[in-house]
């Protein structure tokens, strides 16, 4: 933004109103002649005549032209310069995008009146231009300038309030681009963030079905509270800057801007904590679709067709939602059973992972979203390996010494070093367990009242009991190996070991591991 616009702007204003209202001096003609004419005779003499010619003049003149944006639903036709890609772009109009772009542009500026209203969501605060004030705007070179246009002059629309834009016709069609998108980024930081969940479809489309339910998002874990290697925690951040920052990029390659991750451990490890993260990380909004009450992949189509832009799309436990086995010919899940949400349906849900893949590829690259898709689940080893290509993945030790130390700040305030971290070290490297025990134990210790040390002496006898029952329970694992594979029964049977080992004992956590999900996320930024 330019500095110093009203003072700029002061010799020319004068000159632009004259020249504005130059058409209507003729005006001062209007008695007499309306004494000496009929009525009608002096409005067609005034409306052909000499409006037009007014005009002409001015365009010779004045290279400006100017357009007002009116409070309310858009009305000018550079709405529809730009797809809507933003979360926030269906439900606000472009008068409340320009103002607010106009807010960082008066707080810049050194504009004298300005009016500050609450931001519709969040805890914000919008600036905006008082009547009668106006502020320049500098954009590749060329100035624009922007007025607030007093109520009473727009008496005729039922009061609103209008943002006037004077500038050189030819740069609008970047300009206006630009005004839109940056206003969508300050009302989208000033938006209250929501956690979407779908409802119960009925298995065809209604236009009465209210398809997302939501409250706002308030998780307070961030990716500095969540416990795992701090190496690893920036590879994952940097991988969701570069998603973030490579609009660009992705509307070079025509690929649709979006991005898929699996994330896969046993329970306890973190899976949900870190999709928390990410969300408060970007910024986004999370829609969290429950697969089993979807019917089929026409209602899922609608479901995801919904969902807005800066928005991660979790599907957890596909390993108990979906047909994991990627099969494109056809439904060949198994019956389920008489308990299963599928037979709520009747027929059973229909939807397949490589139906939704397809889909996902399909019809997003269609529509340019900024959307991370988000699979969890605890049985990465049952999906098919055609459908997930490992272009990356980092497999993490849950509770590393790393880890620890981020959850010692998170649960006991220590931020340094302190004698007993040794002996739990020690421990860690002999266990495998989840942040999740690790964390209930702190939370135990922190319970009963103890300080510092107490609490660690805690953790450490905790985790050698832990080690013990580990031992055990892996030399029990050894045996059933030699069993016969029955994939339901082993499913039960796993699910079982896992929720004892990790919730109870805390063992057998391998980690988590991010997996590109590269159906989803077949191109890359060159730089990952
Ligand atoms: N890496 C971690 N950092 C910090 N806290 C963690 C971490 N992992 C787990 N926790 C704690 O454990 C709780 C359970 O973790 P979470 O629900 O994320 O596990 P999950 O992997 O999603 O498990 P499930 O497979 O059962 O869904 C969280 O509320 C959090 O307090
Ligand atoms: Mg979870």
């Amino acid at each position: 933004m330019a500095a110093g616009g009203t003072k700029l702007g002061a010799a020319s204003q004068v000159w632009r109103w004259v020249l504005a209202n130059f058409g209507s001096w003729w005006f001062l003609l209007g008695p007499l002649l309306a004494a000496y004419a009929p009525r009608r005779l002096f409005q067609t003499y005034f409306n052909l005549f000499l409006r037009r010619h007014a005009r002409r003049l001015l365009n010779l003149v004045d290279p400006y032209v100017s357009i007002d944006f009116w409070e309310g639903p858009p009305v000018s036709r550079y709405a529809a310069l730009e797809p809507l890609d933003s979360a926030i772009a269906s439900d606000t109009t472009f008068y409340e995008e320009v103002k607010a772009y106009l807010s960082s542009a008066c707080s810049e500026q050194d504009a004298r009146a300005l009016r500050a209203e609450g931001a519709k969501e969040g805890d914000g605060l919008v600036l905006s231009l008082n009547d009668g004030q106006d502020v320049a705007d500098e954009f590749r070179g060329a100035t624009m300038w922007w007025s607030s246009v007093p109520a009473d002059e727009n008496a005729d629309n039922d009061g609103r309030r209008c943002q006037r834009l004077t500038f050189h016709r030819l740069v609008v069609d970047e300009y206006l681009p630009h005004v839109r998108r940056r206003g969508r980024d300050i009302l989208f930081a000033n938006r209250r963030r929501r956690l979407y969940t779908n409802n119960r479809t009925s298995g065809y489309a209604s236009s009465y079905d209210k398809t997302w339910s939501f409250v706002n998002l308030d998780h307070p874990t961030t990716f500095d509270t969540l416990a795992m290697d701090p190496a690893r925690k920036k590879e994952i951040m940097d991988d969701l800057d570069a998603f973030r920052n490579n609009r660009d990029f992705y509307r070079r390659t025509r690929k649709p801007w979006k991005r898929g991750y699996l994330l896969h451990g046993p329970p306890g490890t973190g899976k949900s904590t870190m999709v928390a993260a990410m969300a408060n990380y970007l910024n986004y909004d999370i829609y969290d679709v429950e697969l089993t009450v979807v019917t089929n992949n026409n209602d899922l189509r609608r479901l995801l067709i919904q969902t807005t832009s800066k928005s991660i799309i979790v599907i957890e436990d596909i390993d108990c939602s979906l047909d994991l086995t990627g099969k494109r010919d056809g439904n060949k899940r198994k019956k389920p059973a008489p308990t299963s949400p599928y037979a709520l349906h009747g027929g059973g849900s229909e939807v397949t992972l490589s139906g939704l893949l397809n889909f996902i590829d399909g019809l997003w690259s269609a529509c340019g979203g900024e959307r991370l898709v988000v699979f969890t689940t605890n049985h990465v080893d049952q999906l098919d390996p055609a459908l997930i290509r490992r272009g990356r993945m980092d497999e993490m030790s849950y509770c590393g010494f790393e880890g620890f130390k981020t959850l010692a700040k998170n649960y006991l305030d220590i931020h340094v070093h302190h004698q007993l971290f040794a002996a739990v070290e020690e421990q860690l490297k002999e266990l495998e367990i989840t942040p999740a025990d690790v964390a209930e134990c702190l939370m135990t210790a922190k319970r009963a009242g103890y300080g510092e040390d107490a609490a660690l002496e805690f953790l450490v006898e905790d985790l050698k009991k832990k080690g013990a029952v580990q031992t055990t329970n892996e030399s029990e694992a050894d045996n059933d190996d030699d069993d016969e594979y029955e994939y339901e029964e082993d499913l039960t049977r796993r699910r079982r070991r896992g929720l004892q080992g990790a919730r109870a004992h805390g063992c057998l956590a391998r980690g988590l591991c991010f997996v590109d999900v590269t159906a989803l996320a077949s191109s890359k930024p060159p730089h990952l």
